[in-house]
This record gives C-alpha cells, structure tokens and sequence, in this order.
C-alpha cells in the first residue's frame, strides 16, 4: 500500500464488521463538523447512535450541518458549539464550560486549515499555528480530565501525509523568519500533531490516541487551498466520506483500541511516521520541549483558575 493508493484497493483489506456497531450512550465531539472529513465523520457517528457535539466556527453554516445530519441519520443527539480553534482564550472558554456539562468518550479534532499568506490572528498568533497546533493542543488539554472519566476514551487527531515532509522544527513556531509558505507551515503544523500524540499517549495511559491521514479527499478545503494541486487530481481524489473512513474506524471500532496508543494512521492500518532514509527523526528533547513550549502559550491564554 503506498501512501498515494486509492481507497478501492486499500477497502479490500477491510472488515465491514469492524464498523457495525452501536455507539449509542457514547459521547463524540468533533471540530469542523461543518464540512468535508469531519460532517462526514459526524454523520457516520450519528448513524451508528452516537451523541455528537459538533464544534464549528460559523454559525450558520453549521446550523446547516446539524439539520443535514439529524435528517439523514434520524438521530436527534446532535449538538452545535461555536467556536473558533483559532482563538485560544475562546477555546479554553468552551472547554471549561463543556467540562461541566457534558460527558466525553472521544474527541476528533478535525478542524484544520492551510493558510497561504502569512496572517496573524486577533491575538497576534499565525494562523495556520494557531488553528493546527495550538487550538488542538489546547482543546485536548483541557477535556483529557473529562476524557479520564470514562471508559474506552479516545483522541483521534486528523493530521495529513503532507507532514511526512517535514522535521519537527520548534525554534520557529509562528513562521516568523524567512519566506513564508503556506503549504510547508500547514506540514510543520500537521507533523506537530504527530508528535502531540505520541507524547500524550506516553504521559496519559487511560486514553488511547491516534493520529491519522484521511487520503487526499475532494473538499473545500483542498479545493481552495490547493488549487493546482487540486486540478491536477480532482479526478483522483476521495469522496469525504472515503477521507473520513479511518476517523470512523478509530472513533468506533473496537479493533482499533487493540492497537498501541499513539500512532498514526492510513486506511486502518497504522503506518510510519518518517518516509524511508529520511532526514526527519527529531530528538527527544526537541518533543518534550514543543510540549513544554505549547503549555506555556496555552496557560498564558486561560482566565479561569485550574478546576473552575
Ligand atoms: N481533504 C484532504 O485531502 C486532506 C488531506 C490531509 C489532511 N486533511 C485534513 O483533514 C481535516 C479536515 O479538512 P477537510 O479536507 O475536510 O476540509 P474542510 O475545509 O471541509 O474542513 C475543515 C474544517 O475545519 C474548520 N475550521 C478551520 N479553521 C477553523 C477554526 N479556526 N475554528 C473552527 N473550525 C475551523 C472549517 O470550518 C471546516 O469545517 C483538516 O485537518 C485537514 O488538514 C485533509
């Protein structure tokens, strides 16, 4: 199987048993809800009688998403949170708040973008930093407590194939230096999420966590990111509920939580993290300190105090 393979072959080797199953009494909570890989993911949760907290930043285009699903799917548990990733007091804001509220079985963190220029957000953050790596760090920071609760948690984290292209790099997390390209920061940002996961598996052995790359699928996103990419294959491409296929299987599968924590994943199956004679194996301590860095910028953005 190679990283470029088509859905249809890699589909042959799976078990269609591994996805009957009733997830109902479960509590899913997915960012980007509204679009591509993750309202395809949403609605394959709600079809199995999953509870699905649906966390998007435009309101309206979300309300559109929830009526979409609970209509297909005929599940009524379906529930919209506006927030925006890239926004980190707003994302802390959200997870204290949900924290006391609701319970959480697994959490997707889907939401993702490739910004082209370099664009900073209110806060004065890089947007692609602050939406790929910092929003998802913090997101999962402040629900892994909630998460710790229950039974077969999980943390499932859409990274991309693109990263394999890039060593973790922390001394320029906010792409100050140099000329700035999008794709190469979006990359960065995606191998940041790999190695996020490695190091929460480590530290936290009551969840089990993945990361994973969905296959080039046909979105929006990819769409107006991608554009030449995107002409180039869009006779190729996966259709989203393709992409959103192995998100499904880690959310829901019982097969996928007898596999180790912490690694990442194409068509189910879990695959490397650095392309062969490649030069983007990182030290231990460059991993702990992204760790260390992330915490810092997350504590400098939260109001309330621990356990409020
Ligand atoms: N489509 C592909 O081929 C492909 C390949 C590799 C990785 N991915 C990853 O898959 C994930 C989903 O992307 P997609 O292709 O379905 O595209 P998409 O544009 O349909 O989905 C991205 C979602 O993230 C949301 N989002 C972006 N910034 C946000 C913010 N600040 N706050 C809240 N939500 C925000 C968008 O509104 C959208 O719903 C992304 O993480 C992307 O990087 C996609």
């Amino acid at each position: 199987m190679g990283w470029w393979g088509g859905y249809e072959s890699a589909s042959k080797h799976f078990n269609p048993a591994d996805m009957e199953v009733d997830v109902a009494g479960r509590s899913f909570l997915v960012t980007g809800a509204n679009s591509g890989i993750g309202k395809a993911t949403a609605k394959e949760i709600a079809r199995r009688g999953g509870t699905v907290h649906l966390v998007c930043r435009n309101k309206e285009r979300a309300e559109v998403a929830q009526e979409e699903i609970v209509t297909e799917t005929g599940n009524q548990n379906i529930f919209l949170h506006i927030v925006d990733i890239s926004n980190p007091k707003e994302v802390w804001k959200f997870a204290e708040k949900f924290r006391n509220q609701h319970k959480l079985n697994v959490l997707i963190n889907n939401a993702g973008c490739m910004v082209n220029n370099r664009e900073l957000t209110e806060d004065g953050l890089e947007k692609n930093f602050a939406t790929n790596t910092l929003g998802t760090y913090i997101l999962t920071t402040a629900l892994l407590p909630l998460l710790g609760k229950e039974a077969d948690a999980r943390v499932i984290t859409v990274s991309s194939g693109g990263m394999l292209v890039q060593k973790l790099n922390i001394s320029d997390l906010q792409s100050e230096n140099g000329t700035f390209d999008g794709t190469m920061v979006y990359a960065q940002n995606k191998r940041q999420q790999v190695v996020l996961t490695e190091q929460w598996a480590k530290a936290h052995r009551n969840i089990h966590f993945s990361v994973m790359h969905p296959g080039w699928a046909d979105t929006p996103a990819v769409r107006s990111s991608m554009p030449d990419f995107y002409e180039k294959m869009k006779n190729s491409l996966r259709t989203e509920a393709q992409g959103a296929d192995t998100v499904v299987w880690l959310a829901v599968s019982a097969e996928a939580t007898k596999l180790p924590s912490g690694l990442f994943f194409q068509d189910r199956q879990p695959v490397a993290t650095h392309l062969p004679l490649a030069s983007t194996h990182s030290p231990l301590e460059d991993e702990e300190k992204l760790m260390a860095v992330l915490e810092e910028f997350s504590q400098n953005f939260r109001s309330s105090l621990p356990g409020t």
